[in-house]
């Protein structure tokens, strides 16, 4: 099997969850998976393919910058990395040809799209995974030579143009295993929270892996009060960390000592997630797929700028049905407090949430994904 995908957690997770699946249930059977990723140079992918043991090739890629006038799709940046796209191919072929896999499958990015097409020119079959409920650019341009079409949510498929709802399927957006066996103990003994009061309700507040400057602004607003109704973890980007301390430093000591600040939530985000009551959140689709399958209360504060505006759209797509509240276009800091103030106070109401939450999540995921490219696979061995 060749994988492809990847640029931020949103793509590479799910193929990442997907191959471990695959490399599981052939051990279980005797037999074995052969896997390459391909990806770009110096990238997120590239990173965990190498500390998870999978081989791993490069290929050129190019970001094709969205702009609202569409003139400005020919900017200089744009035209450069579209030169980028035609290296890629040939690259991916080269790689393709010479590996021989039964299947390929590409899960979004902008590294996906050289080796998508470099797999329908070698004859393999392609299997797409797309993570938020509209297609992402990449996997708009895949779709329409892909074998299958696997997508997170069924709204999706009223999406699709009717000559690709064929080759679609709904599998959901496959979750780390380890989110799902988090420890909310173990939160508080590793990262030493003694401050914490455990008769308060938890609040986790995430930006997403860079973290979000708008996010931490707002909660830095409300902090104290914040701090006074719960304790809070605040994951709020690797460069951040400086202004947020600079700017909490007011605290009273009895506050501070419930207020816990991390740039970044590397092993220990699976307990962090258990331990949480109410999550104040971006609502990038692996964040969602988290979230969903916890079951957990969250107010969703999308990325306005997102390609397509999906962040937003998968925000509203929870909050219709009460699974999240959405709080979109200017968010003031007493927006937020709104918003999060009756979660906090009303654990019925939370627990409401949480289980509409739940409605949504989609645990076998991964199994579905894996069943899928297994039969594109064997359909090419046939
Ligand atoms: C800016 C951007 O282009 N965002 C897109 C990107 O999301 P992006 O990758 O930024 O965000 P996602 O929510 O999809 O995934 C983030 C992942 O990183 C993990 N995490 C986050 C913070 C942290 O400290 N530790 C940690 O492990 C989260 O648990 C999650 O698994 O791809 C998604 C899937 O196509 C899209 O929906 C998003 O719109």
């Amino acid at each position: 099997m060749v994988v492809t995908g990847g640029g931020t957690g949103g793509h590479t997770y799910p193929a990442l969850t997907t191959v471990r699946t695959l490399q599981a249930r052939l051990a279980a059977t005797g037999g074995m998976l052969d896997v390459l990723w391909v990806g770009a140079a110096d990238s997120l992918e590239s990173r965990v393919a190498a500390s998870e043991g999978i081989a791993f090739e490069t290929v050129a890629t190019g970001k094709i910058r969205r702009a609202a006038n569409p003139l400005k799709l020919a900017s200089p940046a744009n035209v450069r990395d579209m030169g980028r796209v035609p290296l890629g191919v040939a690259q991916a072929r080269s790689i393709i040809a010479g590996y021989g896999p039964d299947v390929v499958l590409a899960t979004g990015g902008y590294v996906a799209v050289p080796v998508g097409l470099a797999a329908r020119m070698c004859r393999r079959p392609l299997v797409v995974h797309e993570q938020t409920v509209r297609l992402g650019l990449a996997n708009k341009t895949l779709a329409r030579v892909a074998a299958r079409v696997a997508v997170s949510s069924q709204s999706t498929l009223e999406l699709l143009p009717p000559g690709l709802r064929a080759a679609a399927v709904v599998t959901g957006n496959p979750v780390r295993p380890e989110v799902l066996t988090g420890d909310s103990h173990r939160a508080v003994e590793m990262l030493d929270l003694r401050g914490f009061d455990p008769r308060r309700p938890t609040v986790y507040v995430t930006g997403g892996a860079q973290g979000s400057q708008q996010i931490n602004t707002l909660v830095a607003e409300i902090l104290p009060w914040l701090l006074q109704q719960a304790n809070v973890i605040h994951q709020c980007g690797p460069g951040n960390v400086d202004t947020l301390r600079r700017r909490t430093a007011q605290l009273s000591a009895e506050a501070a000592g419930r207020y816990f600040l991390a740039g970044f939530m590397g092993p220990e985000l699976p307990d962090v997630l258990a331990l949480a009551d109410v999550v104040i959140s971006r609502s990038g689709a692996g964040t969602i797929a988290e979230l969903t399958v916890l079951g957990k209360a969250a107010v969703l504060i999308p990325l306005a700028s997102s390609a397509g505006n999906e962040q937003a759209h998968n925000a509203q797509h929870l909050a219709a049905t009460g699974a999240a509240v959405a709080l979109m276009g200017e968010v003031s800091a007493a927006d937020l407090q709104a918003a999060v103030a009756p979660l906090l106070t009303d654990p019925g109401r939370r627990a409401a949430m949480a289980a509409r939450a739940r409605d949504h999540g989609r645990p076998d995921a991964a199994e579905r994904l894996a069943d899928i490219v297994l039969t594109a696979a064997r359909t090419a061995l046939d």
